[in-house]
């Protein structure tokens, strides 16, 4: 019996192994699948463990979740090259601003994510199951985009408490995934909030995934990504009318840095 199912799980992975060397498109949905099934029982198994070891949702859990996540970038053959790691050793909280490009973002992000950080996501993630629990018990901030006045009066809470409780806070600014190779236009919550905390932002760019994975082109094969970790921007004395000067200014840098890591340094033209 044991024989049978043994044989049984060796030709199915015989199968999908041939699948992905005939087909592209087989290929990209066997890899992002079985990275799918890994977040799915990451999440599944790392819960209880959050559970028992932090009582519950607190940004502490971020600690056992990133362990656990920094672990699958060698199931797919991901290699990261990290520079300006001292950047986040800023006193107290700061807004963490990166480019958003794929679900595969969130290897990237715990590579180098600092202690007691938690991201802001759409709240529609909450209900995807197990990855919901865990981004749940990570402690971290839903917010309805498509209800402008409901983000700003979460954001409006989150800069009071922030000081209080020295924790940094992650924002996509593009507020969606984006796999262009370029940024998006940048939303201004982020750089609302910094200015209403008073808290620097530090720029985080990680380069263009492009090269190895592109779900048009069904390309996802392995590959380096170079991430920097920028030097935090003051804005200590800014007020609300200086937040789009901020905001083209960390885009401006962003965008650079992207070119620069992707190997497409002097393509800078105007934006958006
Ligand atoms: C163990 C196994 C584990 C397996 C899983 C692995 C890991 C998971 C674990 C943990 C990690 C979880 C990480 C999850 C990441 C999820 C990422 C996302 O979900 S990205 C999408 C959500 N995020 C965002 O949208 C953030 C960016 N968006 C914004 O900041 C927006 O500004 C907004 C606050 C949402 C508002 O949206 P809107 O479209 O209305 O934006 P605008 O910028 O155009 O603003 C309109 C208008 O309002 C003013 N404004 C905006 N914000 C504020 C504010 N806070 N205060 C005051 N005013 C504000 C803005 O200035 C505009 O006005 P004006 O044009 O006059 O300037
Ligand atoms: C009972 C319901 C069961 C539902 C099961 C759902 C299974 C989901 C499984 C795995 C999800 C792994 C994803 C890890 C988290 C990725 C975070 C992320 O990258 O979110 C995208 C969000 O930033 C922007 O969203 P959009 O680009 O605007 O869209």
């Amino acid at each position: 019996m044991e024989l049978g199912w043994l044989l049984w799980g060796a030709a199915l992975l015989l199968g999908l192994h041939v699948l992905t060397e005939l087909s592209a498109a087989a290929n990209f949905a066997v890899r992002l699948g079985f990275y799918y099934l890994l977040c799915v029982l990451g999440s599944a198994l790392t819960a209880p463990v959050c559970v028992l070891v932090n009582g519950g949702r607190t940004v502490k859990n971020m600690r056992i979740i990133k362990a656990v996540v920094k672990t699958f970038k060698y199931f797919f053959g991901l290699r990261f090259e990290v520079k300006g790691l001292e950047n986040f050793e800023v006193e107290g909280p700061a807004i963490i601003v990166s480019n958003h490009q794929s679900v595969l973002d969130m290897m990237g992000l715990m590579e180098v994510l600092p202690d007691d950080c938690v991201q802001v996501a759409k709240k529609e993630l909450v209900y995807a199951g197990p990855v919901g629990l865990i981004i749940y018990l990570g402690g971290v901030i839903f917010i309805n985009r498509k209800s402008t006045d409901s983000a700003k009066m979460v954001m409006a809470e989150v800069a009071k408490t922030m000081a209080a409780e020295n924790v940094k806070v992650w924002v996509y600014p593009e507020g969606t995934r984006n796999c262009t190779g370029d940024l998006l236009p940048f939303k201004k919550g982020a750089f609302h909030l910094a200015v209403q905390a008073q808290v620097p932002v530090i720029p985080v760019v990680y380069s263009s995934f492009t090269t190895f994975y592109n779900p048009k082109k069904n390309l996802f094969t392995s590959g380096k990504i170079k991430v920097e970790v920028l030097p935090p921007i003051e804005t200590k004395g800014l007020t609300s009318d200086d937040v789009s000067d901020l905001t083209d200014r960390c885009f401006h840098i962003m965008r650079e840095t992207l070119f620069k890591l992707s190997g497409r340094p002097g393509e800078v033209k105007d934006s958006s």
